[in-house]
């Protein structure tokens, strides 16, 4: 059984055999990267209440067997999942996505 923290595997997308095909399938691109920039947005801000909590109770920055466990999971996207998880980690630490 999959565990609740996994979602579904996505279904195959067949190749479109002309314009009409290819705009349809840019119109999903652009809803999955909205869909990715709010999700960011969201992680963000609760990796940045993770770490005021853990400040304001006397704890370390950066909790480096988390990080691991976390990159463990964008590792599933090659080489640049793991630097995309890098990039998320330091959003949240504060480095990274300010205003
Ligand atoms: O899970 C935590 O304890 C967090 O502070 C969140 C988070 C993250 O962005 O995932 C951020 C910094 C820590 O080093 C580890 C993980």
């Amino acid at each position: 059984m999959r565990h609740v923290s996994e979602p579904a595997p996505l279904p195959e997308i067949p190749v479109p055999s002309d314009q009409d095909g290819i705009d349809l399938l840019r119109v999903e691109i652009d809803a999955a990267d909205a869909e990715i920039v709010r999700l960011i947005q969201r992680r963000t801000a609760l990796s940045q209440a993770i770490g005021q909590a853990r400040k304001s109770l006397g704890g370390p920055r950066i909790v480096y067997s988390r990080e691991m466990a976390i990159l463990d999971r964008f590792r599933a996207l090659g080489p640049a999942g793991t630097d995309l998880g890098m990039l998320l980690l330091a959003m949240g630490r504060g480095k990274l996505g300010r205003k």
